[in-house]
């Protein structure tokens, strides 16, 4: 039997709400500050199993962590015209230091480019120390004046990872921003989390960029957001600063850089790609809890009492393996209702203990995402339970980009489009000759965003717009 997945898909946001709050993941909207919400320790844990992974993935391919000052001061800020052209509504100042009001105001840093780069102008002089990649795991500010959603749209980015490279060609930055998108589509992968790579069109790449890639999901409720980017910055912040590195033969240049940043949202996808409506599927690689255990008593108190010491047995022999399991032995509940709980808070694998599995020695193993359940034997507990976890991962993965797929449609007009996105909601891909005033009109035409275009080029029919021969597809979505 499974779970109806009615309020997961067509009310999502009323129940990502509900499980960020039920599940004692996030505390969003309490916090007297607008945008800012709280990481209660179930979600920290969530979040900290997100952050390992890309901190691994970052060390492992010669990124260096660091980190930097919050406040950024107005005219560093400023040193780049197109980056605060494209920040400057956005920025959260600190205008006094107690009762005096500080001769330059400070930026609560909405993104580090500037800062980085000062730093990088000091430290890093010549070519025999490029490239060189940074990243850092901070808060970042923006004052989005759009309606502001849990982990989604916030105006405290609480998990902002921001790498941030330097290199002595454009050439190589460029291979950097590859670098970058390659270990972001690794690490979606690793979560399950289905995207598609777009290059953002001019008018919507980040300010200061030469360039933008960007990786889109579509969320239960059919609108795609962006759940990472990676910006090939060319010589806009080291020209801005004059920040030159001497090359091998002795010439000065200033050098080429890169940006690439993920954000909380990652942490809200995984919570909700894989959901129904008894609350949300957590891969088992960022569960905080891989597996509970709930005894279930026998018919006296003595059978009761054999079969909590042997779940603790079972307990202690996971938690030996290494597997982040708990035991849940409230008597004050039945074992329906903290199977309630434990599928709120999307554990992936349910060990129920009961008389028939203490006569037999062996343990009840329940996927959380089929609800299918299977006995096995108390010897082979660990090497079953990890088989099962990887069978959960690879299913979620597939169901994840079955459902994605689905939602990613091609047409011939803009009308199909429109509906599409009116009523599923999802990615349309049109015909695009590759002019920007037909890309602007398509927007305009279908209440929608274009999310850009794919990495290698598919012309397939004409311009939607201008009946032109297309030169590639445009994506366009319903976003957040
Ligand atoms: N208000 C927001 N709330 C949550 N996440 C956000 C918000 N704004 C942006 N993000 C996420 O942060 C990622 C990086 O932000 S960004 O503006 O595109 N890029 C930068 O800031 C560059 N400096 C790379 S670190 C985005 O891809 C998006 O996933």
């Amino acid at each position: 039997m499974k779970i109806s997945r009615e309020k997961w898909s067509s009310n999502f946001s009323e129940w990502f709400d509900w499980v960020i709050s039920q599940a004692e993941i996030y505390d969003y909207g309490r916090y007297p500050v607008k945008g800012s919400g709280v990481w209660m320790p179930y979600g920290f844990k969530i979040r900290q199993n997100v952050t390992t992974l890309i901190r691994k993935l970052l060390d492992e391919t010669g990124h260096e962590e660091v980190l930097f000052p919050l406040l950024i001061p107005e005219t560093l800020l400023k040193k780049e015209a197109e980056h605060i052209k494209g920040f400057e509504k956005e920025v959260f100042w600190v205008t006094h230091g107690g009762e005096d009001e500080l001769e330059e105001r400070f930026a609560l840093r909405p993104t580090s480019e500037v800062a980085i780069t000062l730093m990088e102008s000091l430290w890093i002089k010549g070519y025999s120390q490029l490239p060189r990649k940074f990243y850092q795991i901070v808060s970042v500010f923006r004052y989005e004046t759009k309606a502001t959603r849990p982990m989604i749209r916030v105006r405290e980015l609480s998990t902002f990872k921001e790498a941030h490279t330097v290199h002595e060609t454009f050439e190589d930055a460029a291979r950097q921003v590859d670098e970058a998108v390659e270990i972001y589509s690794k690490f979606f992968d690793i979560l399950g989390i289905p995207y598609l790579i777009s290059r953002r069109p001019e008018w919507d790449k980040f300010a200061g960029a030469e360039y933008t890639i960007a990786l889109d999901t579509i969320m239960p409720d059919g609108r795609a957001l962006q759940i990472g980017t990676a910006h090939h910055l060319g010589q806009h912040f080291t020209k801005a600063m004059d920040y030159k590195v001497q090359r091998a033969d002795g010439s000065h240049v200033h050098p080429h850089q890169t940006s690439y940043g993920i954000s909380d949202r990652v942490i809200a996808t995984v919570i909700s790609i894989n959901g129904d409506d008894h609350g949300p599927i957590l891969p088992p690689v960022v569960a905080p809890i891989e597996g509970v255990i709930i005894p279930i008593p026998g018919k006296s108190e003595e059978d009761t009492e054999k079969i909590n010491k042997y779940a603790m047995e079972v307990e202690s022999v996971l938690k030996n393996s290494g597997i982040r399991v708990a035991l849940d032995a409230s008597e004050d509940k039945t074992p329906g209702e903290k199977y309630y709980i434990w599928e709120l808070k999307g554990v992936p694998i349910r060990i129920e203990i009961g008389p028939r599995e203490l006569n037999s020695g062996t343990a009840f193993l329940k996927r959380r995402d089929t609800l299918e359940g299977k006995s096995v034997k108390r010897e082979e507990l660990v090497k079953e339970f990890r088989n099962l976890e990887d069978q959960i991962s690879a299913d979620l993965r597939k169901r994840a980009w079955e459902q994605f797929k689905e939602r990613v449609k091609r047409f011939q007009s803009l009308d199909e489009a429109k509906k599409f996105l009116e009523n599923r909601g999802g990615i349309a891909e049109v015909p695009w000759c590759g002019q920007d005033s037909c890309g602007l009109k398509i927007e305009e035409q279908v209440q929608a965003r274009v999310l850009g275009t794919p990495l290698k080029p598919e012309p397939s029919g004409n311009c939607v717009v201008c009946g032109k021969p297309s030169t590639n597809i445009l994506r366009i979505a319903k976003t957040y």
